[in-house]
């Protein structure tokens, strides 16, 4: 281990991420009702640019107006290549209550654009004398993010998670797709003429995971757009927890409980997890450092695999 001590993520449920447009106010009763730990009102690319201000209005009052319960609640703004970016803030932390958690910002390029929007609110926050300072989430969505993405996980302490966004990540890549996250019909390998498909985002996953745990941020998977497609969400979603993604985003109410599901260790992933740390507790009362549960090893690595499955189900039933 390194002399740096590995910070940890915030303790706080991110299974799913529930995004609607800001501009369609009447299914925000529905995102509310609905079992997403994070409802993500969006002011950006689901908004066309002739309502960029009524759904401003829309979202402010609906933070206010509407019980989101024990949720994150998270507005995305525009990008900074937009001229819309800025009154997004200013409006929203002006006159939006203090229930909102935090503000999402997309594309980001590089540390800058964290600092660009960590002055502005600053400054409304210390005008508005708010309370609570908002807290930040960002999307890797860019050749630029990608390259810059370890900068980008250390640009400030109020930035708490970040995702991968498929689509916006492929067009900047100029990836030969339009499809939205998931399996690519042509990434694929050859052996004995069959197909191996592999899969195209695990590099950028595994990128934003490695700079998220350096500096203690939530890695997140982004949308996956054929919500016709339970099983190709499914497969998605097992990948990114596999690599140690935290949550996935549901861009229709129907593919909340398939991240539900695949973020909550199972009983059975629990149970194990607890076995093997009392097999080692038995073994470092006996003065040993290894020894096997099932047939295969177990060590003190295991030990901190083992409490990351705990650490997550106990705080995911304690929420
Ligand atoms: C690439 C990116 O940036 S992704 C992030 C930005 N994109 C978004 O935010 C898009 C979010 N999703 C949506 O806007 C919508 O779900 C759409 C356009 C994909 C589909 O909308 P619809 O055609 O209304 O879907 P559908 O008819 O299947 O809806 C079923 C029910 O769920 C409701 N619903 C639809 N979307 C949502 C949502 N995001 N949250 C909560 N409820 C919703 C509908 O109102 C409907 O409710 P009802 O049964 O009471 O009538
Ligand atoms: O914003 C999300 C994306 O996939 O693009
Ligand atoms: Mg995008």
């Amino acid at each position: 281990m390194s002399f740096r001590i590995q910070p940890a993520a915030p303790a706080c449920p991110n299974r799913c991420q529930l995004f609607g447009p800001g501009s369609r106010p009447a299914i925000f009763e529905k995102m509310a009702a609905s079992a997403a730990d994070v409802i993500n009102l969006d002011l950006e690319d689901s908004v066309a640019p002739s309502d960029k201000d009524s759904a401003r209005a829309n979202v402010i009052q609906a933070i206010g107006d509407i019980d989101w319960g024990n949720k994150t609640l998270s507005v995305r703004i525009n990008g900074l290549d937009t001229p819309y970016w800025y009154r997004d803030v200013v409006d929203v932390l002006e006159q939006a209550g203090e229930r909102l958690d935090r503000i999402m910002i997309p594309k980001v390029g590089c540390a800058s654009d964290i600092y660009a929007v960590d002055a502005l609110a600053t400054a409304v926050e210390t005008a508005k004398g708010r309370a609570k300072k908002i807290r930040f989430e960002v999307i890797i969505e860019s050749a630029a993010g990608i390259a810059h993405v370890e900068e980008i996980a250390a640009a400030s302490p109020r930035l708490e998670a970040m995702s991968l966004g498929a689509a916006d990540f492929a067009a900047s890549m100029g990836m030969a797709t339009t499809g939205i996250g998931g399996t690519q019909e042509n990434y694929y390998m050859l052996r004995d003429g069959q197909k191996h498909w592999s899969d195209p985002w695990h590099w950028a996953q595994a990128a934003i995971v490695a700079a998220c745990r350096t500096h203690g941020v939530l890695p997140v998977d982004g949308p996956f757009g054929d919500f016709s497609d339970d099983e190709g969400y499914r497969a998605q979603a097992l990948r990114s927890a596999t690599l140690g993604m935290v949550g996935k985003w549901a861009i229709h109410p129907k593919q909340v409980s398939l991240a539900n599901e695949v973020f909550t260790p199972s009983e059975a992933a629990v149970t194990e997890a607890r076995e093997i740390l009392a097999a080692m507790e038995a073994a470092k009362a006996k003065g040993e450092g290894a020894t096997v549960y099932k047939g295969r090893l177990v060590d003190i690595a295991s030990i901190k695999q083992a409490e990351v499955i705990v650490r997550q189900a106990e705080m995911i039933a304690g929420q």
